[in-house]
């Protein structure tokens, strides 16, 4: 589902991220560690063509597209729809003065899901995402997607100033499932949350990426966090790939000192 090769991003004379080599498929987590300013987002953000003003180069294919070099309608066509972005402060990019349902219901409008049946990929291999809805159009497209990330979905009802950092980030989650993403990238998934709230949502990307075969690339400097979810993990730092590995190695047996750093700390 994401597939990065050899991808440099310079601002200037400055590299300040080169991956040899990142590789997600469907149903995968992979995760990005290491301390701040150490290139995680920007390679996230390349990974949607999203670094605007930087020299990139490299191969980074989302979805059968091959970003650096798509068109502006094929990179439209793949980001947030089949590959959605949850950023840190989804509220900060929510209209305050639209409901939480307006705005889904005019961003699946947009994208083309109506919820008729006649969109469904296949009901028994994916019950309840888009068109494939028992309860039927698109307000059962929308609490589908609520109950998948276990929220009420009458919190629809609401305006984005009256919900929590955690609702935000499990609405901008709902909001990818109920767009039919296949590959969830998510910067620091559960920065705005308290520990309770935390575990939640992992539990809730763990769920959708076992039941529905989501790709997920993560960015987050929380190792206990990454330790829960990653099957596979990058460790950055200025602006280099330092280890890269299954994740059960790169905790129990870290190979760069860097790495072992970061576990010392964890607390
Ligand atoms: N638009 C930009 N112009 C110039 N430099 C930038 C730009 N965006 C990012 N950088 C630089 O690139 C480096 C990597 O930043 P990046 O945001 O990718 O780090 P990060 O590891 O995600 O950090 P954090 O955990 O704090 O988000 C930083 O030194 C940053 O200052």
């Amino acid at each position: 589902m994401i597939s990065i090769r050899d991808l440099r991003v310079a601002y200037g004379t400055r590299v300040v991220a080169h991956v040899p080599a990142l590789d997600v498929g469907a149903g995968e987590c992979v995760a990005i560690v290491g301390e701040s300013g150490s290139g995680k987002s920007t390679t996230l953000l390349a990974a949607l063509g999203l670094t605007e003003g930087a020299d990139v180069s490299g191969e980074v294919t989302v979805c059968g597209v091959d970003v650096l070099r798509a068109r502006p309608r094929a990179l439209r066509a793949i980001r947030g729809s089949k590959a959605a972005l949850v950023i840190q402060s989804p509220q900060a990019a929510l209209s305050p003065t639209t409901r939480l349902g307006a705005l889904m219901r005019r961003a699946l409008r947009l994208h083309g899901v109506t919820g008729r049946p006649s969109r469904a990929k296949s009901p028994s291999e994916e019950p309840g995402v888009p068109g494939g809805s028992p309860r039927g159009g698109i307000d059962g497209v929308m609490a589908e997607a609520c109950e998948a990330v276990m929220l009420d979905p009458a919190i629809l009802r609401r305006y984005p100033h009256e919900i929590s950092g955690g609702q935000a980030q499990r609405f901008a989650i709902a909001l990818a499932i109920a767009l039919g993403a296949e590959v969830i990238l998510a910067d620091e998934p559960t920065s705005a949350l308290d520990v309770t709230v935390q575990a939640e949502v992992v539990g809730v990307l763990r769920r959708l990426r076992e039941e529905r075969g989501l790709a997920l690339l993560i960015v987050s400097h929380d190792l206990a966090l990454v330790s829960t979810i990653a099957d596979h993990v990058l460790v950055m730092k200025d602006g280099e790939v330092v280890e890269s590995g299954p994740a059960a190695q790169v905790f129990t047996r870290p190979g760069h000192p860097y790495t072992r750093e970061l576990l010392e700390a964890l607390p």
